[in-house]
C-alpha cells in the first residue's frame, strides 16, 4: 500500500506502473473509489463497475462476479489492480470469502487465494471501522 500526501505524484507513479507493465504485455487493471479519480488513470474505472460491485452493500450482498464468466477469466489473468483511493472504499469490498448461500459466485480476491489473506490484513488495518 501506498501512502502519500496530496499532490505528491501518486497518480504520476500509477500512470509510470501501469504502462510499465502493459508494455510487457501484462493485464493490469487500474480502478478508483470515485468516478473522478478513476479518470485520471489509463483505461481507468470505478472499481463498483470494474468488479460488479453492488451499490447497496450490505452483510447478505457480495461481489457479483460468477465463477464461470469473461470477468472472472479476466481477473484471474490479471497480474496487479491498482486500486487508488482504496482506503476510502467500504471494508467489505476486500472480502476474501464468497457468499456461502450463492456458490455460483466469487468473491474478487478468492480468485487470488495465496495473495488474498495478506492483502486483506493490511487492508483491514488502513479502512476505517465505521465502514463495516
Ligand atoms: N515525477 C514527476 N515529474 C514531474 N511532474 C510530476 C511528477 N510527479 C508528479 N508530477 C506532477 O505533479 C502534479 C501532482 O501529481 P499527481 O496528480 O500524480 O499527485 P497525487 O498525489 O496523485 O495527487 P492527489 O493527492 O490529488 O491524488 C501533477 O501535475 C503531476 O503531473
Amino acid at each position: 500500500m501506498i501512502f502519500a500526501f496530496e499532490k505528491t505524484g501518486k497518480t504520476f507513479m500509477w500512470t509510470v506502473i501501469l504502462a510499465y507493465f502493459r508494455s510487457l504485455g501484462k493485464i493490469v487493471l487500474a480502478v478508483a473509489a470515485s468516478g473522478i479519480a478513476s479518470r485520471l488513470l489509463p483505461s481507468g474505472r470505478t472499481a463498483h463497475s470494474r468488479f460488479n460491485i453492488p451499490i447497496d452493500l450490505s452483510s447478505k450482498t457480495s461481489y457479483d462476479i460468477k465463477k464461470k464468466t469473461l470477468l472472472a477469466d479476466l481477473l484471474r489473468q490479471t497480474s496487479l489492480i491498482i486500486w487508488d483511493e482504496a482506503p476510502m472504499s467500504d471494508r467489505r469490498y476486500f472480502d476474501v470469502t464468497s457468499p456461502k448461500s450463492r456458490p455460483e459466485k466469487t468473491g474478487l480476491f478468492m480468485l487470488y487465494k495465496n495473495q488474498s489473506t495478506s492483502f486483506y490484513k493490511n487492508v483491514a488495518e488502513f479502512v476505517p471501522r465505521k465502514t463495516w
